[in-house]
């Protein structure tokens, strides 16, 4: 065997101290324009590291090699394939018709007012009374998003681009929202999801995107949420969806769910990587949690009845709670 394929301890974790490595050089194909390079045809069509330069028209300083090793590294994570030299990808950069894609919500995490807080991730264990973001910029990110109109409208694009996908496949099997005529989507964002939905099920007379004003303001014309809150504030917004409803009225809830257990699974290791981006940028106390978690919070607000759990896709789970 080769060297460089021995997986050992001191391997494994000099790997992890140079992780940092992958997401930013994600980040730098996403802002060079690297795979809308390899599918301009729209098709997969590998591309040598100076073939792509020349097609983004970078500039005469452009370096072909030190692409090169950006783009080797991203290969040994499956984000491109090479064969002799040329970088090709089977994904294609945008996941619908509309031209949404995964690529705004991995610059939104990797912008610089995000940037900033990480360094102090040990001080949300020290003292979670403030959130690093907070200690950084002064205040909670949702309001300081709204104070910049680029950073609202990347949160809109990163949002739209990992949910709209989802919801595509979660309506293809899903059929809680037959007979429902009144939909709040709270934190419904670019309010997308409320569209695709009122879209398949005209009998939905009323859709109210429930959502912070400057949001949506922007918005063009469910609820991916709770990871953000505390457990009291979510036994509040609860309360609150449990009171506005009718008798019989239901809360739907999609959130990336914690495993019971841990374990080294892409989905597990996704999730508990958001949760401690929860922890370090949105609330110290805000936090992804198990199904059992987010059953006792349904219970606490007085839903006593969790009527299904759907497992849509290997991120976001929907649970189903009926007053
Ligand atoms: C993780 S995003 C989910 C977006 C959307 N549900 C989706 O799946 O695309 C959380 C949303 O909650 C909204 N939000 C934050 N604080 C809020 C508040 N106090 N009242 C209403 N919405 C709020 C944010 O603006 C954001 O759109």
């Amino acid at each position: 065997m080769e060297r460089s394929q021995i997986n050992s301890p001191i391997s494994a974790i000099m790997e992890l101290a140079n992780l940092v490595s992958v997401p930013m050089s994600l980040n730098a194909v996403i802002k060079l324009k690297v795979l809308d390079t390899i599918w301009q045809d729209g098709s997969n069509n590998p591309l040598s590291a100076a073939e792509i330069l020349s097609a983004v028209a970078v500039g005469p300083h452009a370096d072909a090699e030190n692409l090169q090793r950006i783009l080797r590294l991203l290969t040994s994570y499956g984000v491109f394939n090479e064969h002799t030299g040329k970088y090709g990808s089977e994904r294609s950069p945008k996941t619908d018709e509309n031209g949404l894609s995964y690529a705004p919500y991995i610059l939104q995490h990797h912008q610089d007012a995000i940037m900033l807080a990480w360094p102090l991730v040990h001080e949300a264990v020290l003292d979670p009374s403030s959130e690093p973001f907070v200690k950084v910029h002064g205040e909670l990110p949702y309001s300081y998003y709204g104070k910049y109109p680029e950073m609202n409208f990347l949160m809109q694009k990163a949002m739209s681009g990992v949910s709209v996908p989802f919801m595509k496949a979660f309506l293809d099997g899903y059929d809680g929202f037959q007979g429902v005529e009144t939909l709040v989507d709270v934190g419904g964002n670019s309010g997308d999801c409320l569209r695709m939905i009122m879209t398949k099920y005209p009998s939905i007379k009323k859709g109210v995107n429930f959502d912070l004003p400057e949001v949506v303001e922007k918005a063009p014309r469910f609820l991916w949420i709770l990871v953000s809150w505390t457990d009291d504030e979510c036994k509040q917004i609860l309360k609150n969806c449990f009171d506005a409803l009718p008798p019989g009225g239901k809360l739907i809830l999609c959130d990336p769910l914690l495993p019971d257990r841990t374990n080294d699974s892409r989905s597990s290791r996704a999730i508990l990587e958001a949760d401690v981006f929860i922890m370090t940028m949105y609330r110290t106390k805000g936090k992804h949690r198990t199904e059992k978690e987010c059953r006792k919070l349904g219970l606490a607000a007085g839903f006593h009845n969790l009527r299904a759990n759907f497992n849509v896709d290997h991120y976001f789970t929907v649970l189903e709670f009926q007053k």
